[in-house]
C-alpha cells in the first residue's frame, strides 16, 4: 500500500491471481483499522498544504506523472493484462486512455474560473469562488484498473483535493504501479494514497469518517446504492458510475457494415466486461438476416486466448462466478427459444466463446440483467417508436447506440433515448474531454470534461459590502 508517501506493509496479505491461468502473480497487504486512521489523517493534513499550491504548481506534478506513465506504458499494460485478463493491445490502449485524463485535467484545472455577479445595491459586490472539496475516497472496479483511477485522481488533484484510492481486490497491482510513478513524479506525501484489503472495513471507515468529504465510486449499482446510503451519515458529496445495459439499435437505413463493425467493437471490448458494452442488440426486421449473416461472420474471426498473446482478441472473464453468471444467461435464452449462431461454450476455466443469440425476447435474463460477458443477444423490431420504448425499458441509463443515415431520425431518437451517453454511428464514445455518466440507476454525476472537475469543488458565494 502507498500511504503518506511511503510503501506500507501489514502482517496479513491477500493474493492476486491471473484470470487467464489461475496462477498467483502477487499479493497485497490487508489494511488494519489503525492504518485506516493513518491514511485518513495523512490525506487530511496534506490537503491543507496541497490546496494552497497554485493550480499551475499542482498541474506541474500531474504533468511529470503523465510523462512517467507514458514512458512506462508497456510495463503498466503488461501488469494490467496479467491481473485483469484483457488483451495486451487493449491494456496498452487503456493505459494511454487513462493517461489522457492526466494530460487533459492538468490543463483544464487552469480554467477553474470563478465569477462576479452584479448586485442590485451600489455598495455590494458578489464574488463566486471555486474551492477544493477536501479528502476524496475513490473506490474503483476491476474492469479498467488504470482508467477508472485516473478518471478520478486527475480532476481531484488538480482541483486541490487529496485522495485515498481503494482499487478492486482483483486488480490492485496496476493501481500500486500508478502510485509508484506518482511518487517518482514527486507528488507530496499524503496527497495520493492507495490502500488494499477488506472492502467492507475500508468502506465503513472511509464513509463514516467526517474528514472524508467526497465519495467517488465506480462499480455495480448494488454496491453503489449501499455506499450512497453510508455516505449519507456524514452528508458526503457522491459521484457514482454504476452499471449499464446498453441498447444497440440498427435501423433499416443504417450502413450495415458500419453497424456490424460497431457492434463487434462495443460488444466484445474487454470480453464484454465494460459498463457501456452493447447489451441488447435491436435490428430492424427488414435487415435482420443480412445483419446476422455479416455479424456472425465477423464474430467467428475473433480469437480467444491469454491476453499476453498478441493474437488474442478475447481474454478470460475476471473469475469463475462471472463466467457462470454469463453461462446462466445463455442457458436461460436457449430454454426460452433463443437460437445460438456461434459460441456459447466454455473454452477453458474463465474463457467463454464470443456468442451470438437470435430470436431473443425482451423478458430473457440476457435482455434484462447486465451481462458483463461476450454474449450478443439480437432482437428484431418493426418501427422507431417501438424500439425506443423497448430500449428505454430498463432501470439503467448509461450508454445507448444507434445506427442510421437519417438526420431527422438522429435528432428524434437522440432526444428520446433515456441515456447519459449516446453513440450515433459511433461505438466508442469515451474520451477525456466529454462527460461520462448515466441516468436512472446508472449513477450520479459525470467523469471527464469540465463537468468532471465540478465534482471535486465547492462553490463559495462571497457577499461584500464596500
Ligand atoms: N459506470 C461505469 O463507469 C462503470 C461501472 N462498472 C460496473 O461495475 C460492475 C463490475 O465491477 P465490480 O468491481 O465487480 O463491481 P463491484 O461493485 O462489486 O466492486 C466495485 C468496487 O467496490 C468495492 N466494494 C464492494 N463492496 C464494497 C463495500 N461494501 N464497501 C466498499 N467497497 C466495496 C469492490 O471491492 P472488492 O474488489 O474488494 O470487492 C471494488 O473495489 C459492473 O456492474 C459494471 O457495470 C464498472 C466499470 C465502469
Ligand atoms: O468501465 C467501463 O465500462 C468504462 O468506463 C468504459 S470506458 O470509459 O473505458 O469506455
Amino acid at each position: 500500500m502507498y500511504i503518506n508517501g511511503e510503501w506500507v506493509k501489514t502482517n496479513e496479505w491477500m493474493e492476486v491471481t491471473n484470470p487467464a491461468t489461475g496462477e498467483t502473480i502477487g499479493s497485497v497487504p490487508i489494511i488494519t483499522h489503525k492504518q485506516m486512521d493513518l491514511v485518513i489523517n495523512s490525506a487530511e493534513l496534506a490537503f491543507h498544504e496541497w490546496k494552497r499550491l497554485s493550480v499551475y504548481e499542482r498541474a506541474a506534478y500531474l504533468h511529470k506523472w503523465y510523462e512517467l506513465i507514458d514512458k512506462n506504458a508497456e510495463e503498466i499494460a503488461r501488469v494490467l493484462t496479467m491481473e485483469q485478463g484483457k488483451p495486451l493491445k487493449e491494456a496498452l490502449g487503456e493505459v494511454h486512455y487513462a493517461n489522457s485524463f492526466l494530460e487533459w485535467y492538468k490543463e483544464e484545472g487552469k480554467r477553474m474560473y470563478g465569477e462576479t455577479i452584479p448586485s442590485q445595491f451600489r455598495e455590494k459586490r458578489i464574488l463566486i469562488q471555486k474551492q477544493p472539496i477536501g479528502v476524496v475516497a475513490a473506490i474503483t472496479p476491476w474492469n479498467f484498473p488504470a482508467a477508472m483511477i485516473t478518471r478520478k485522481v486527475a480532476p481531484a488533484l488538480v482541483a486541490g483535493c487529496t485522495i485515498i484510492i481503494k482499487p478492486a481486490s482483483q486488480t490492485p497491482l496496476t493501481a500500486l504501479l500508478l502510485a509508484k510513478y506518482g511518487h517518482e513524479a514527486g507528488i507530496p506525501k499524503g496527497v495520493l494514497n492507495v490502500i488494499t484489503g477488506k472492502s467492507s472495513l475500508i468502506g465503513d471507515n472511509l464513509l463514516q469518517d467526517p474528514r472524508v468529504k467526497k465519495l467517488t465510486f465506480t462499480g455495480s449499482t448494488e454496491i453503489g446504492k449501499q455506499l450512497m446510503a453510508q455516505a449519507a451519515t456524514t452528508v458526503k458529496k457522491v459521484s457514482l458510475e454504476l452499471g449499464g445495459h446498453a441498447p444497440f439499435i440498427v435501423f433499416e437505413d443504417a450502413n450495415i457494415e458500419k453497424a456490424v463493425k460497431g457492434a463487434i467493437q462495443s460488444k466484445f471490448r474487454n470480453a464484454g466486461q465494460t459498463c457501456i458494452c452493447a447489451n441488447r442488440i435491436f435490428v430492424h426486421e427488414s435487415i435482420h438476416s443480412t445483419f446476422i449473416e455479416r455479424f456472425v461472420e465477423e464474430v467467428k474471426k475473433l480469437k480467444i486466448g491469454n491476453g499476453l498473446n498478441s493474437q488474442s482478441d478475447i481474454g478470460p472473464l475476471i473469475d469463475l462466478s462471472a463466467r457462470n453468471k454469463v453461462q446462466s444467461q445463455i442457458k436461460d435464452a436457449i430454454e426460452n427459444g433463443g437460437l445460438i449462431h456461434c459460441g456459447g461454450r466454455v473454452v477453458a476455466d474463465n474463457f467463454l466463446e464470443p456468442t451470438v443469440i437470435s430470436n431473443v425476447k425482451d423478458e430473457m435474463m440476457v435482455m434484462t440483467e447486465e451481462t458483463f460477458g461476450p454474449v450478443a443477444p439480437i432482437a428484431t423490431f418493426r418501427n422507431e417508436d417501438e424500439v425506443v420504448n423497448r430500449a428505454n425499458n430498463s432501470p439503467y441509463g448509461l450508454a445507448a447506440y444507434f445506427y442510421t443515415e437519417s438526420l431527422s431520425r438522429m435528432y428524434r431518437v437522440t432526444e428520446s433515448l433515456e441515456y447519459g451517453i449516446i453513440g450515433v454511428n459511433d461505438a466508442a464514445p469515451s474520451t477525456a474531454q466529454a462527460p461520462f455518466g448515466g441516468l436512472k440507476e446508472s449513477g450520479i454525476g459525470r467523469e471527464g470534461s469540465h463537468y468532471g472537475l465540478d465534482e471535486y469543488v465547492e462553490v463559495k458565494y462571497v457577499s461584500i459590502s464596500i
